[in-house]
Protein backbone atom coordinates (compact mmCIF):
# COMPACT_ATOMS: atom_id res chain seq x y z
CA UNK A 1 0.00 0.00 0.00
CA UNK A 2 1.87 3.54 -1.15
CA UNK A 3 2.17 5.64 1.59
CA UNK A 4 0.29 8.85 1.76
CA UNK A 5 0.87 11.84 3.14
CA UNK A 6 -1.19 14.31 5.05
CA UNK A 7 -1.32 17.97 6.98
CA UNK A 8 0.33 16.32 9.88
CA UNK A 9 3.52 15.22 8.02
CA UNK A 10 3.89 17.99 6.06
CA UNK A 11 5.28 21.59 7.69
CA UNK A 12 5.02 24.98 5.98
CA UNK A 13 7.71 26.44 8.08
CA UNK A 14 10.07 25.02 5.35
CA UNK A 15 8.82 27.09 3.00
CA UNK A 16 8.53 29.95 5.79
CA UNK A 17 12.39 31.40 5.05
CA UNK A 18 11.56 30.56 1.15
CA UNK A 19 10.68 33.26 -1.81
CA UNK A 20 8.98 31.03 -4.21
CA UNK A 21 8.63 32.25 -7.77
CA UNK A 22 6.04 30.59 -9.78
CA UNK A 23 7.13 30.39 -12.98
CA UNK A 24 3.84 30.63 -15.27
CA UNK A 25 0.31 31.68 -14.35
CA UNK A 26 -1.81 29.60 -16.41
CA UNK A 27 -4.46 26.65 -15.06
CA UNK A 28 -1.39 24.96 -12.51
CA UNK A 29 0.44 28.57 -12.53
CA UNK A 30 -2.47 30.99 -11.27
CA UNK A 31 -3.78 27.94 -8.27
CA UNK A 32 -0.35 27.28 -7.05
CA UNK A 33 0.47 31.20 -7.04
CA UNK A 34 -2.58 31.88 -4.84
CA UNK A 35 -3.07 29.10 -2.64
CA UNK A 36 0.44 29.27 -1.50
CA UNK A 37 0.17 32.98 -0.73
CA UNK A 38 -2.81 32.32 0.85
CA UNK A 39 -1.36 29.71 3.13
CA UNK A 40 1.48 32.64 4.24
CA UNK A 41 4.19 31.74 1.32
CA UNK A 42 6.46 34.23 -0.26
CA UNK A 43 5.34 34.24 -3.35
CA UNK A 44 6.65 36.13 -7.02
CA UNK A 45 5.05 35.31 -10.52
CA UNK A 46 7.65 35.28 -13.21
CA UNK A 47 6.27 35.45 -17.35
CA UNK A 48 7.60 36.90 -20.38
CA UNK A 49 6.58 40.28 -21.72
CA UNK A 50 3.89 40.35 -23.35
CA UNK A 51 2.08 37.42 -21.93
CA UNK A 52 -1.53 37.98 -21.35
CA UNK A 53 -1.21 36.26 -17.71
CA UNK A 54 0.85 39.55 -16.69
CA UNK A 55 -2.07 41.35 -16.14
CA UNK A 56 -3.80 38.74 -14.72
CA UNK A 57 -1.13 37.99 -12.45
CA UNK A 58 -0.67 41.48 -11.35
CA UNK A 59 -4.58 42.22 -10.74
CA UNK A 60 -4.31 39.51 -8.24
CA UNK A 61 -1.95 41.50 -6.12
CA UNK A 62 1.31 39.51 -7.16
CA UNK A 63 4.25 40.94 -7.95
CA UNK A 64 5.36 40.36 -11.36
CA UNK A 65 8.93 39.83 -13.12
CA UNK A 66 10.20 38.54 -16.92
CA UNK A 67 11.53 35.06 -15.98
CA UNK A 68 15.14 35.32 -15.17
CA UNK A 69 14.35 38.27 -12.99
CA UNK A 70 12.06 36.21 -10.89
CA UNK A 71 14.56 33.40 -10.94
CA UNK A 72 17.20 36.01 -9.55
CA UNK A 73 14.60 37.28 -6.78
CA UNK A 74 13.74 33.33 -5.56
CA UNK A 75 14.92 30.92 -4.19
CA UNK A 76 11.96 28.05 -5.09
CA UNK A 77 11.47 27.80 -8.71
CA UNK A 78 8.07 26.71 -9.38
CA UNK A 79 7.67 25.50 -13.62
CA UNK A 80 3.99 26.11 -14.30
CA UNK A 81 4.64 26.90 -18.09
CA UNK A 82 3.75 24.31 -20.74
CA UNK A 83 6.28 21.46 -21.29
CA UNK A 84 6.79 22.07 -24.93
CA UNK A 85 8.39 25.74 -23.95
CA UNK A 86 10.10 24.56 -20.80
CA UNK A 87 13.30 23.30 -22.00
CA UNK A 88 14.30 26.67 -23.94
CA UNK A 89 12.84 28.66 -21.15
CA UNK A 90 15.20 27.04 -18.67
CA UNK A 91 17.84 27.14 -20.72
CA UNK A 92 17.72 30.69 -21.53
CA UNK A 93 16.43 32.30 -18.64
CA UNK A 94 16.41 30.17 -15.44
CA UNK A 95 19.66 27.49 -15.49
CA UNK A 96 22.28 30.36 -14.86
CA UNK A 97 20.21 32.04 -12.18
CA UNK A 98 19.60 29.38 -9.64
CA UNK A 99 21.24 29.67 -6.97
CA UNK A 100 22.43 26.94 -4.66
CA UNK A 101 20.34 25.38 -2.70
CA UNK A 102 17.19 26.57 -4.60
CA UNK A 103 14.87 24.15 -5.40
CA UNK A 104 13.20 23.09 -8.81
CA UNK A 105 9.84 22.35 -8.76
CA UNK A 106 7.70 20.80 -11.83
CA UNK A 107 3.92 20.11 -11.68
CA UNK A 108 4.57 17.13 -14.33
CA UNK A 109 7.57 14.87 -14.76
CA UNK A 110 8.37 15.11 -18.54
CA UNK A 111 11.33 17.41 -19.33
CA UNK A 112 13.07 15.49 -16.45
CA UNK A 113 12.03 11.71 -17.37
CA UNK A 114 12.72 12.29 -21.07
CA UNK A 115 15.80 14.44 -20.36
CA UNK A 116 14.61 17.67 -21.78
CA UNK A 117 16.01 19.46 -18.92
CA UNK A 118 19.00 18.30 -17.15
CA UNK A 119 19.17 20.45 -13.77
CA UNK A 120 22.55 21.63 -12.27
CA UNK A 121 23.94 18.93 -9.36
CA UNK A 122 23.50 22.31 -6.09
CA UNK A 123 19.58 22.38 -6.26
CA UNK A 124 16.66 19.98 -5.39
CA UNK A 125 14.75 18.87 -7.96
CA UNK A 126 11.15 17.66 -6.93
CA UNK A 127 7.79 17.28 -8.43
CA UNK A 128 4.41 18.77 -7.04
CA UNK A 129 1.95 17.16 -9.31
CA UNK A 130 -1.96 17.89 -8.69
CA UNK A 131 -3.99 15.09 -9.66
CA UNK A 132 -6.57 17.64 -10.92
CA UNK A 133 -7.16 20.35 -13.34
CA UNK A 134 -5.84 23.87 -12.42
CA UNK A 135 -8.64 25.77 -11.75
CA UNK A 136 -10.17 22.67 -9.43
CA UNK A 137 -6.81 23.17 -7.54
CA UNK A 138 -7.87 26.85 -6.48
CA UNK A 139 -11.83 25.62 -6.10
CA UNK A 140 -11.32 23.03 -3.85
CA UNK A 141 -8.84 24.87 -1.75
CA UNK A 142 -11.12 28.37 -1.12
CA UNK A 143 -13.63 25.41 -0.67
CA UNK A 144 -11.48 24.80 2.64
CA UNK A 145 -11.07 21.06 0.31
CA UNK A 146 -8.23 19.84 -1.82
CA UNK A 147 -7.14 17.65 -4.54
CA UNK A 148 -4.74 14.93 -4.18
CA UNK A 149 -1.35 15.18 -5.90
CA UNK A 150 1.42 13.24 -6.16
CA UNK A 151 5.64 14.16 -5.04
CA UNK A 152 8.67 12.63 -6.01
CA UNK A 153 12.28 13.45 -5.72
CA UNK A 154 14.37 13.53 -8.39
CA UNK A 155 17.61 14.80 -6.84
CA UNK A 156 17.88 15.77 -2.98
CA UNK A 157 21.04 18.49 -2.83
CA UNK A 158 19.58 19.40 0.74
CA UNK A 159 18.91 16.33 2.26
CA UNK A 160 15.14 18.31 2.81
CA UNK A 161 13.93 17.80 -1.08
CA UNK A 162 10.89 15.74 0.48
CA UNK A 163 10.26 18.02 3.58
CA UNK A 164 10.05 21.28 0.36
CA UNK A 165 8.11 19.04 -1.83
CA UNK A 166 5.21 18.31 1.17
CA UNK A 167 5.14 21.72 2.13
CA UNK A 168 4.45 22.52 -1.05
CA UNK A 169 1.60 19.70 -1.39
CA UNK A 170 0.37 21.89 1.58
CA UNK A 171 0.68 25.54 0.59
CA UNK A 172 -1.59 23.88 -2.42
CA UNK A 173 -3.88 22.37 0.15
CA UNK A 174 -2.98 18.57 -1.69
CA UNK A 175 -2.13 17.34 2.00
CA UNK A 176 -5.89 17.86 2.80
CA UNK A 177 -6.30 14.93 0.46
CA UNK A 178 -3.76 13.01 0.48
CA UNK A 179 -0.04 13.08 -1.27
CA UNK A 180 1.32 9.74 -2.69
CA UNK A 181 5.25 9.88 -3.16
CA UNK A 182 6.51 8.43 -6.27
CA UNK A 183 9.15 8.88 -8.76
CA UNK A 184 9.18 11.05 -11.96
CA UNK A 185 8.98 8.39 -14.13
CA UNK A 186 5.65 6.66 -12.57
CA UNK A 187 4.32 10.31 -12.46
CA UNK A 188 4.89 10.83 -16.09
CA UNK A 189 4.30 7.88 -17.71
CA UNK A 190 0.78 6.84 -15.95
CA UNK A 191 -0.03 11.08 -16.31
CA UNK A 192 0.33 10.62 -20.16
CA UNK A 193 -1.42 7.21 -20.43
CA UNK A 194 -4.27 8.31 -18.33
CA UNK A 195 -5.01 11.89 -20.07
CA UNK A 196 -4.77 9.49 -23.74
CA UNK A 197 -6.67 6.59 -23.11
CA UNK A 198 -9.03 7.60 -20.53
CA UNK A 199 -9.70 11.17 -19.05
CA UNK A 200 -9.25 13.29 -22.34
CA UNK A 201 -8.79 11.01 -25.21
CA UNK A 202 -10.77 8.36 -24.57
CA UNK A 203 -13.42 10.25 -22.61
CA UNK A 204 -13.81 12.28 -25.17
CA UNK A 205 -14.08 10.02 -28.14
CA UNK A 206 -16.83 7.48 -26.36
CA UNK A 207 -18.78 11.02 -25.77
CA UNK A 208 -18.45 11.67 -29.65
CA UNK A 209 -19.55 8.68 -31.04
CA UNK A 210 -22.56 8.26 -28.83
CA UNK A 211 -23.82 11.53 -29.66
CA UNK A 212 -22.88 11.12 -33.53
CA UNK A 213 -24.18 7.55 -33.55
CA UNK A 214 -27.28 8.53 -31.94
CA UNK A 215 -28.19 11.82 -34.06
CA UNK A 216 -27.12 9.59 -37.01
CA UNK A 217 -30.05 7.26 -36.20
CA UNK A 218 -32.56 9.79 -36.10
CA UNK A 219 -32.75 10.88 -32.60
CA UNK A 220 -32.85 14.76 -31.57
CA UNK A 221 -29.26 16.43 -30.77
CA UNK A 222 -30.55 18.03 -27.42
CA UNK A 223 -31.45 14.01 -26.46
CA UNK A 224 -28.34 12.45 -27.41
CA UNK A 225 -26.37 15.66 -25.77
CA UNK A 226 -28.31 15.00 -22.54
CA UNK A 227 -27.56 11.29 -22.93
CA UNK A 228 -24.05 11.01 -24.22
CA UNK A 229 -22.38 14.16 -22.21
CA UNK A 230 -24.61 15.43 -19.27
CA UNK A 231 -25.23 12.48 -17.66
CA UNK A 232 -22.04 11.55 -17.55
CA UNK A 233 -21.56 14.28 -15.27
CA UNK A 234 -23.99 12.67 -13.05
CA UNK A 235 -22.53 9.21 -13.34
CA UNK A 236 -18.87 9.84 -12.70
CA UNK A 237 -19.95 11.45 -9.40
CA UNK A 238 -21.54 8.30 -8.16
CA UNK A 239 -18.51 6.59 -9.30
CA UNK A 240 -16.34 9.88 -7.88
CA UNK A 241 -18.21 9.24 -4.68
CA UNK A 242 -18.66 5.38 -3.83
CA UNK A 243 -16.44 3.56 -6.59
CA UNK A 244 -17.91 2.23 -9.97
CA UNK A 245 -19.66 -0.59 -7.62
CA UNK A 246 -21.30 2.29 -6.32
CA UNK A 247 -22.57 3.54 -9.19
CA UNK A 248 -24.13 -0.22 -10.54
CA UNK A 249 -25.95 -0.30 -7.37
CA UNK A 250 -27.36 3.38 -7.96
CA UNK A 251 -28.34 3.05 -11.42
CA UNK A 252 -31.35 0.71 -12.62
CA UNK A 253 -31.30 -2.91 -12.98
CA UNK A 254 -31.63 -2.52 -16.82
CA UNK A 255 -28.87 -0.21 -16.82
CA UNK A 256 -26.78 -2.67 -14.80
CA UNK A 257 -27.52 -5.70 -16.55
CA UNK A 258 -27.05 -3.72 -20.22
CA UNK A 259 -24.21 -2.09 -19.20
CA UNK A 260 -22.44 -4.68 -17.42
CA UNK A 261 -23.09 -7.08 -20.63
CA UNK A 262 -22.36 -4.51 -22.98
CA UNK A 263 -19.68 -2.40 -21.56
CA UNK A 264 -17.33 -5.11 -22.91
CA UNK A 265 -18.18 -5.34 -25.87
CA UNK A 266 -16.79 -1.89 -26.54
CA UNK A 267 -13.65 -1.61 -24.44
CA UNK A 268 -13.33 -5.34 -25.76
CA UNK A 269 -9.39 -7.48 -25.95
CA UNK A 270 -9.17 -5.68 -28.99
CA UNK A 271 -9.17 -2.36 -27.60
CA UNK A 272 -7.29 -3.22 -24.92
CA UNK A 273 -4.48 -3.97 -26.50
CA UNK A 274 -4.31 -0.83 -28.23
CA UNK A 275 -4.15 0.43 -25.06
CA UNK A 276 -1.07 -1.74 -24.59
CA UNK A 277 0.37 -0.29 -27.60
CA UNK A 278 -0.45 3.20 -26.65
CA UNK A 279 1.70 2.39 -22.97
CA UNK A 280 4.61 1.50 -24.65
CA UNK A 281 4.78 4.51 -26.70
CA UNK A 282 4.93 6.42 -24.09
CA UNK A 283 7.44 3.68 -22.46
CA UNK A 284 9.79 3.70 -24.78
CA UNK A 285 10.04 7.76 -25.66
CA UNK A 286 8.05 7.50 -28.71
CA UNK A 287 5.10 9.74 -27.65
CA UNK A 288 7.38 12.03 -26.03
CA UNK A 289 9.69 12.41 -29.66
CA UNK A 290 6.04 12.40 -31.81
CA UNK A 291 5.02 15.29 -29.32
CA UNK A 292 8.63 17.34 -29.63
CA UNK A 293 8.40 17.27 -32.99
CA UNK A 294 5.21 18.22 -33.45
CA UNK A 295 6.11 21.48 -31.77
CA UNK A 296 9.52 21.84 -33.30
CA UNK A 297 7.29 21.81 -36.57
CA UNK A 298 4.92 24.35 -35.68
CA UNK A 299 1.89 22.02 -34.41
CA UNK A 300 0.38 21.49 -37.69
CA UNK A 301 -1.72 18.07 -36.74
CA UNK A 302 -2.05 20.20 -33.15
CA UNK A 303 -3.69 23.17 -34.43
CA UNK A 304 -5.92 20.65 -36.94
CA UNK A 305 -6.84 18.38 -34.44
CA UNK A 306 -8.04 21.16 -31.94
CA UNK A 307 -10.46 23.51 -34.08
CA UNK A 308 -11.97 19.98 -35.19
CA UNK A 309 -13.02 19.63 -31.51
CA UNK A 310 -14.29 23.16 -31.20
CA UNK A 311 -16.51 22.53 -34.44
CA UNK A 312 -17.96 19.52 -33.48
CA UNK A 313 -21.81 19.36 -33.45
CA UNK A 314 -22.07 18.44 -30.06
CA UNK A 315 -20.08 21.84 -28.64
CA UNK A 316 -23.33 24.29 -30.05
CA UNK A 317 -25.77 21.79 -28.98
CA UNK A 318 -24.29 21.93 -25.91
CA UNK A 319 -23.78 25.80 -25.74
CA UNK A 320 -27.13 25.98 -26.27
CA UNK A 321 -28.86 23.54 -23.52
CA UNK A 322 -26.21 24.43 -20.36
CA UNK A 323 -27.29 28.16 -20.91
CA UNK A 324 -30.90 26.73 -19.54
CA UNK A 325 -28.52 25.56 -16.46
CA UNK A 326 -27.26 28.75 -14.51
CA UNK A 327 -25.53 26.70 -12.00
CA UNK A 328 -22.75 25.53 -14.46
CA UNK A 329 -20.27 27.87 -13.47
CA UNK A 330 -18.62 27.64 -17.36
CA UNK A 331 -14.59 27.88 -17.96
CA UNK A 332 -13.95 30.99 -20.20
CA UNK A 333 -12.36 29.18 -23.42
CA UNK A 334 -11.07 32.21 -25.16
N1 LIG B 1 -3.41 21.96 -16.87
C1 LIG B 1 -3.45 21.17 -15.80
O1 LIG B 1 -4.46 21.02 -15.14
C2 LIG B 1 -2.23 20.43 -15.34
C3 LIG B 1 -0.97 20.84 -15.77
N2 LIG B 1 0.12 20.26 -15.22
C4 LIG B 1 1.45 20.74 -15.57
O2 LIG B 1 1.58 22.09 -15.15
C5 LIG B 1 2.51 22.77 -15.98
C6 LIG B 1 1.86 24.05 -16.52
O3 LIG B 1 0.80 23.65 -17.33
P1 LIG B 1 -0.54 24.51 -17.43
O4 LIG B 1 -0.82 25.21 -16.15
O5 LIG B 1 -1.58 23.61 -18.01
O6 LIG B 1 -0.11 25.62 -18.51
P2 LIG B 1 -1.05 26.74 -19.15
O7 LIG B 1 -0.90 26.63 -20.62
O8 LIG B 1 -2.40 26.71 -18.55
O9 LIG B 1 -0.35 28.10 -18.64
C7 LIG B 1 0.93 28.41 -19.11
C8 LIG B 1 1.40 29.70 -18.44
O10 LIG B 1 2.75 29.91 -18.81
C9 LIG B 1 2.87 31.15 -19.49
N3 LIG B 1 3.88 31.02 -20.52
C10 LIG B 1 3.77 30.43 -21.73
N4 LIG B 1 4.94 30.50 -22.39
C11 LIG B 1 5.80 31.15 -21.57
C12 LIG B 1 7.17 31.54 -21.66
N5 LIG B 1 7.86 31.30 -22.78
N6 LIG B 1 7.73 32.18 -20.62
C13 LIG B 1 7.02 32.45 -19.50
N7 LIG B 1 5.71 32.12 -19.33
C14 LIG B 1 5.14 31.48 -20.37
C15 LIG B 1 1.51 31.42 -20.05
O11 LIG B 1 1.39 32.82 -20.26
P3 LIG B 1 0.44 33.29 -21.52
O12 LIG B 1 -0.90 32.69 -21.26
O13 LIG B 1 0.40 34.75 -21.49
O14 LIG B 1 1.11 32.71 -22.73
C16 LIG B 1 0.63 30.92 -18.92
O15 LIG B 1 0.57 31.88 -17.91
C17 LIG B 1 2.90 21.77 -17.08
O16 LIG B 1 4.08 21.12 -16.72
C18 LIG B 1 1.73 20.78 -17.06
O17 LIG B 1 2.07 19.50 -17.55
C19 LIG B 1 0.04 19.29 -14.24
C20 LIG B 1 -1.19 18.85 -13.80
C21 LIG B 1 -2.39 19.34 -14.38
C1 LIG C 1 -5.34 17.52 -15.16
C2 LIG C 1 -4.20 16.68 -15.50
O1 LIG C 1 -3.43 16.24 -14.69
C3 LIG C 1 -3.95 16.38 -16.93
C4 LIG C 1 -5.24 16.05 -17.64
O2 LIG C 1 -3.06 15.28 -16.97
C5 LIG C 1 -3.29 17.57 -17.59
O3 LIG C 1 -3.97 18.57 -17.80
O4 LIG C 1 -2.08 17.49 -17.84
Amino acid sequence: MAKIYYDKDAKLEHLKDRKVAVIGYGSQGHAHALNLRDSGVDVIVGLYRGSKSWKKAEKDGFEVYEVSEAVKKSDFVSMLIPDTVQPAVYNKYIRDNLKEGSVLLFAHGFNIHYNQIIPPSYVDVVLVAPKSPGHLVRRMFEEGKGVPALVAVHQDYSGKALDYALAYAKGLGCTRAGVIETTFKEETETDLFGEQVDLCGGVAELIKATFEILVEAGYQPEVAYFEALHELKLIVDLIYEGGIYAMWYSVSDTAKYGGMTRGKRIINERVKEEMRKILKEIQTGEFAREWILENMAGRPSFYKLLEMERNHPIEKVGKELRKMMPWIKGIDVD
